[in-house]
């Protein structure tokens, strides 16, 4: 990890260099003012994660745990050619797209009786297993399917060499530290390394590994082993949504012919100056909301520092992004396909 620069200090330095992604100040301060009394709204806690999710599991336990692992091995590149045709997967008489597609499709093997979460059985799943795990019901399957199977088989092999075939044991090494336990999942689980080469830098985002750090967290309610006491050194998850939101509420902008680019549909591979800007940007901007945020409670003479972080930020706007799909569809999202997000 050493020698790639934190995403906090990734992000610092990409919207330092950026050109064709902008953050707008003024946009961020007023992002920050719409949000203040949100912030002890149930969508901004920690306890929201379960409450206002019926497929994340509810139980504080081992397998909620190993649960989270599995989802955020796979939490990546959901988004389709045409919007109205796109994988579906029902799951209890209810239809689900997207990140959540996945879960369904989780829930729906371990309904049927399929240890889905057990390193045991993925490390050894064939292609054609997997590709019965997570099936769609509409006639678009999960994207790079074969990719799913590629990192299920490497992770579940990793999982059981190095840690007993538990995410648990990773977390308890972790030492109740956030930061910590990132290095653990980026050092030992390749598909995890969310890096990039910004102007001859090396940088990082690590969405995958810090939404992993952040759903641990979310799974053990911030208690016992998943009390991690800097869980605000945790940047926000560097997706295709985020983004696009942040440009929707007038805290970040793109330049003319990013904005061409993006609405012609144009694919950009992981690593494209534009995708890394626009992701390096994000990370930046959430961190200067974050910090207004706090710079208004203190105002008021309160310390919010347990309430704010990037986390409950991220998971705000994530969720906003979700609910206000048809406000946003001037803003299309950039079309990456790859592993990290
Ligand atoms: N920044 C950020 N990105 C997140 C998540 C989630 C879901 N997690 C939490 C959500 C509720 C629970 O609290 C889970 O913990 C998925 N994604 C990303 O979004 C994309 C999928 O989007 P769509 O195609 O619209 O489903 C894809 O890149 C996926 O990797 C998040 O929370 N933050």
């Amino acid at each position: 990890m050493e020698a790639f620069l934190s995403p906090k200090d990734s992000a610092k330095f990409i919207a330092e260099n950026s050109q064709d992604v902008l953050v707008e100040e003024q946009g961020v301060r007023k992002v920050a003012e719409a949000l203040f009394d949100k912030v002890s709204a149930k969508e901004f806690s920690l306890a929201g994660w379960k409450s206002l999710h019926e497929l994340n599991p509810q139980a504080v336990s081992d397998d909620a745990v190993n649960w989270v692992f599995l989802a955020d091995t796979l939490n990546f590149s959901f988004w389709s050619e045409h919007e109205d045709r796109k994988c579906l997967v029902k799951y209890r008489g209810k239809m689900y797209s997207g990140y959540w597609s996945l879960c369904a499709a989780i829930n729906r093997a371990l309904d049927a009786g399929i240890p889905i979460t057990s390193a045991a059985y993925y490390a050894t799943m064939t292609l054609e297993q997997v590709r019965h795990v997570f099936r769609s019901d509409t006639d678009v399957p999960m994207p790079l399917i074969e990719e799913r199977h590629r990192i299920l088989n490497e992770t579940g092999t990793i999982l059981l060499e190095k840690f007993g075939g538990s995410f648990v044991t990773c977390v308890k090494m972790s030492e109740k530290s956030a930061l910590k336990l990132l290095r653990i999942v980026v050092e030992n689980f390749p598909s995890y390394r969310d890096e990039a080469t910004f102007k001859g830098t090396m940088v990082s985002f690590y969405k995958r590994a810090q939404i992993l750090v952040a759903d641990t967290w979310s799974a053990l309610e911030g208690k016992g082993d998943g009390c991690f006491g800097d869980i605000s050194s945790l940047t926000i998850f560097a997706d295709y949504r985020i983004p696009q939101v942040l440009v929707h509420l007038g805290a970040m902008r793109y330049s003319d012919e990013l904005m061409r680019k993006l609405h012609e549909g144009v694919m950009f591979q992981s690593g494209d100056k534009q995708e890394v800007e626009i992701r390096g940007c994000s990370i930046w901007c959430c961190g200067l909301i974050c910090d207004h945020l706090l710079e208004l409670y203190k105002k008021k003479g309160q310390n919010m520092s347990e309430r704010i972080n990037a986390v409950l930020l991220d998971y705000y706007l994530w969720d906003y992004a979700r609910d206000h799909r048809e406000d946003m569809k001037d803003i299309p999202i950039h079309r990456v396909r790859c592993i990290y997000y």
